[in-house]
């Protein structure tokens, strides 16, 4: 049987994998990428070969209970049942939150998965789900190796100050601080910019990662030295459901006048604002877009997430000091022409100048002229995870033969 790496990456309703040939390539080489979708509600997996062509799909009825347990056991038999079968020689998850300890990936033990449990209140939404698969596979195959690389991690480059708050130091001692997140991604697409263009490794580079949570990172020479979201992934641009910056003066009130508990208030943030809040339609750009002509709220839905990208970028490329390209990456980055025109048009006063036929044709280009640049890069959190695992596990080797 062939030895495999599987990759997790758990979301609120989904579970993304990618699964790996075990061979320790500098550049992975994947086998498959798939994912389960409708966790709790209506489950479906699917799953592709390294050609991009289906090899594996299943829907299960509407059932509720079906969750990351069955889902796992169903990889498990899949992965064994498939072309010869696949042993799992090791699993790395995507884990949100990393704390101020976690500045690289760490190999799991049960008592560092504990201290990660502590760091749940940090990223309510994500850190539950991270967490998750990893008891359960710790439970099933006792000595399976399991690594976690954390989306906080790229951004410890940031320098002190664009971590701070203005609160009293021993808070900010005590972890209270800007962290930021998507760094799994942000970490692959800086890989990408030599590919794409030269003056990105060394220049002054605003992502905006736009998926269903939402953020805008700055590099200079491929390093994050800020990034919108904070001390947790409810900070910075307006998101699915997630409302972004928001004045805290706005989470008293909730409280104090509409009556909620903190929990409440928390969750309410969270779930139940954003494009949906706005719009109260929808948390999918897809059906704003579809929507927006005919309901006014979706529009505005749309209008004010182009707009805080816009005075968020501005933010970012005054902590940078000037600005030399833009990526988009992620759901609606990689896939809504519509939303890219709109940001680029937006962010004319900084030089930048669409290419319509570029941004609709698909191109990675996506700007012309003489100023800054705009370009689309596929981003791949799992390819970032595969690498951080190899590495660890390389290092915990080493430290085996040594005394
Ligand atoms: N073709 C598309 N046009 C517009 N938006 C899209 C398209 N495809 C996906 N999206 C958006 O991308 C979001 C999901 O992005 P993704 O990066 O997969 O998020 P996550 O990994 O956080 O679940 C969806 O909610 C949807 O709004
Ligand atoms: C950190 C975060 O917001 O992740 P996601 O975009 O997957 O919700
Ligand atoms: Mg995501």
């Amino acid at each position: 049987m062939a030895k495999v790496q599987l990759v997790l990456n758990a979301g609120s309703s989904s579970l993304k994998f990618q699964v790996f040939v075990d061979d320790g390539a500098d550049v992975p080489n994947r086998l498959y990428r798939g994912l389960f979708e409708g966790l709790g509600t209506d489950p479906h997996f699917k799953v592709k070969d390294h050609e991009g062509a289906v090899v594996g799909e299943e829907r299960w009825p509407h059932d509720t209970a079906y969750g990351f347990e069955e889902a796992l056991a169903y990889l498990s038999d899949w992965l064994a049942a498939h072309r010869g079968g696949h042993q799992l020689a090791a699993v790395g998850h995507r884990v949100v939150h990393g704390g101020p300890n976690y500045t690289h990936a760490v190999r799991l033990t049960p008592e560092i998965i504990a201290e990660l449990d502590t760091l749940s209140p940090l990223a309510p939404l994500h850190q539950p789900r991270s967490l998750e698969p990893i008891r359960i596979i710790a439970r099933r195959v006792p000595g399976l190796p399991q690594v976690a690389a954390f989306d906080t991690a790229f951004h410890r480059t940031q320098p002190e100050i664009a971590q701070a708050f203005a609160i009293p130091q021993s808070l900010t001692d005590a972890g209270v601080k800007r962290y930021g997140f998507h760094g799994l991604s942000y970490a692959y697409l800086a890989t990408q910019f030599p590919h794409v263009d030269e003056r990105l490794v060394h220049g002054k580079v605003v992502a905006a990662h736009l998926g269903s949570g939402a953020s805008l990172g700055a590099y200079a020479a491929s390093k994050s030295i800020a990034t919108t979201m904070g001390f947790s992934a409810l900070d910075g641009l307006v998101m699915g459901t997630r409302c972004g910056t928001i004045d805290a003066g706005v989470v008293f009130y909730l409280q104090r006048e509409l009556g909620m508990s903190a929990p409440e208030a928390e969750h309410f943030l969270y779930t139940k604002c954003g494009l949906l809040g706005v719009s109260g339609i929808s948390n999918d750009m897809r059906e704003l877009r579809e929507k927006a002509e005919a309901e006014p709220s979706a529009q505005r839905a749309i209008d004010l997430f182009v707009y805080r990208i816009n005075r968020e970028f501005g933010s970012l490329v005054a902590a940078l000091g000037g600005i030399d390209a833009l990526v988009f990456t992620a759901g609606i980055g990689e896939n809504d022409a519509a939303t890219r025109a709109e940001v680029i048009e937006a962010a004319r006063w900084a030089g930048f100048e669409l290419d319509p036929e570029a941004n609709r044709s698909g191109a990675t280009r996506i700007t012309r002229g003489s100023g800054p640049q705009a370009y689309v890069i596929p981003t791949d959190e799992e390819w970032t995870i595969v690498r951080e695992m190899r590495a660890v596990l390389a290092e915990s080797r080493q430290d085996a033969g040594q005394i």
